[in-house]
């Protein structure tokens, strides 16, 4: 099962705040030094890696010198604007000795709700990666309000595992993994090795948060690998006090708790493409698209010669042939006003149709389905 681990390609690490700030005590620079080392190492393999950071607030309290921390949300937002400057500034620091840049992101649930924002942040966050920079990912703490708040960090992680297809979710702790029942609590409490991320029997042995710094708890890492798993990611919930768990777990060794996926990224998205979504319009290409196409390209505009509904960017389209056949569906980089003036044209010619180019491509082929 952990060779799973040892083929993932793009992975997502998750740090909380209790291992960051080594309990609240400041920025936990010893720790964040080993994570970018072993990162580095990931990357001179050819891996790629984002990694969301927690301990905004807990900084920020910090250096604030506040002990307790607050309960008013402006008081947890000026912390976190406080603490999260600190964050990067530690974190640029640690990669640039690997000779690694790094890249601040923060994240609203809205940003990822919102399908032109998903599809901005997700180029945005692949390109990082294709450029061999590191993202450095939080909550944007500053603006949320409860209703577009992930809250705690371990579904943020899972929502960046889906949003760049991680093949692996690392989601590093104060504990070895999931235990039966929580440790703290519970001094009988075992460690379980490995599992069905879907498996329903985990959250009932998951509790909230053991620490006053914390967020989410067990719970939510239970609940970040069910939802990782949807887009095909295996999760791994280990300790981040371990010597070299990052490296260990993607080389396969069997620590913490896996929980795994049962489909394939692949898989996932083609179910998630093919089920989860009503197709907005339809884009219809000639024959040399749908070879195109049928050989696993992506669309491109000189391709199409009709489109039909109303859509914005990001929408699910149908691709079909001259005769009417679905070919493929996928997300689409404009709106349908834009594609029609698109339509037919080199995407040389994109920029001076439309006044930008935001994608080559109409229809990427990572975000498309053949039917
Ligand atoms: N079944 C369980 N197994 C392990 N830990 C559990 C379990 N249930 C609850 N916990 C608690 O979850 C805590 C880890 O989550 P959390 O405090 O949010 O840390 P982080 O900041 O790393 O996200 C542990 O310290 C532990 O007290
Ligand atoms: N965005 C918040 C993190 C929220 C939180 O505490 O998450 P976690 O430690 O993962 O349970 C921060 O940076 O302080």
């Amino acid at each position: 099962m952990r060779t799973k681990l040892r083929n993932a390609r793009r992975l997502v690490v998750k740090v909380g705040s209790a291992l960051v700030t080594n309990n609240g005590a400041g920025l936990d620079k010893d720790a964040l030094d080993a994570w970018a080392r072993q990162i580095a190492a990931l990357r001179a393999e050819g891996r790629e890696v984002a990694l969301v950071s927690s301990g905004a607030i807990a900084a920020g309290m910090q250096r604030l010198g506040w002990t307790k921390r607050p309960t008013e949300m402006s008081k947890l937002q000026a912390a976190a604007a406080v603490g999260q400057m600190g964050l990067v500034e530690a974190y640029e620091k640690a990669f640039s000795r690997h000779g690694l840049h790094t890249a601040q992101i923060l994240l609203t649930h809205e940003d990822l709700a919102d399908r032109s924002r998903y599809l901005n942040a997700r180029s945005t966050l692949t390109t990082l990666l294709a450029l061999g920079v590191v993202p450095i990912i939080n909550e944007n703490d500053t603006v949320v309000t409860d209703e577009i708040k992930f809250g705690d960090n371990d579904t943020l992680g899972a929502l960046v595992a889906n949003l760049i297809e991680a093949e692996a979710l690392i989601i590093l702790t104060d504990q070895q993994g999931l235990y039966t029942a929580d440790p703290r609590k519970d001094p009988a409490a075992t460690l379980i090795g490995e599992g069905r991320a879907e498996d329903r029997q985990y959250e009932a042995m998951a509790g909230g948060s053991g620490s006053a710094i914390s967020k989410g708890g067990m719970i939510t890492k239970i609940r970040a690998a069910q939802r990782a798993a949807r887009s095909g990611a295996h999760t791994c919930i280990a300790s981040g006090r371990e010597p070299d768990p990052i490296l260990r777990l993607a080389a396969g060794e069997a620590l913490g708790t896996l929980l795994y996926a049962s489909s394939t990224p692949l898989q996932a998205r083609k179910q998630w493409l093919a089920d989860h979504l009503q197709l907005a319009g339809d884009l219809v290409i000639d024959d040399g698209a749908v070879a195109a196409l049928k050989s696993g390209k992506s669309l491109l505009p000189v391709g199409v010669v009709e489109v039909r509904g109303d859509f914005e960017r990001g929408a699910v389209v149908a691709c079909r042939s001259l005769a009417g056949d679905e070919v493929a569906r996928g997300l689409v980089n404009y709106s349908a006003s834009e594609c029609r003036r698109i339509a037919r044209k080199p995407t040389a010619e994109i920029a001076n149709l439309i006044g930008y180019l935001d994608e080559p491509e109409l229809v990427h082929r990572d975000n498309m389905v053949a039917c």
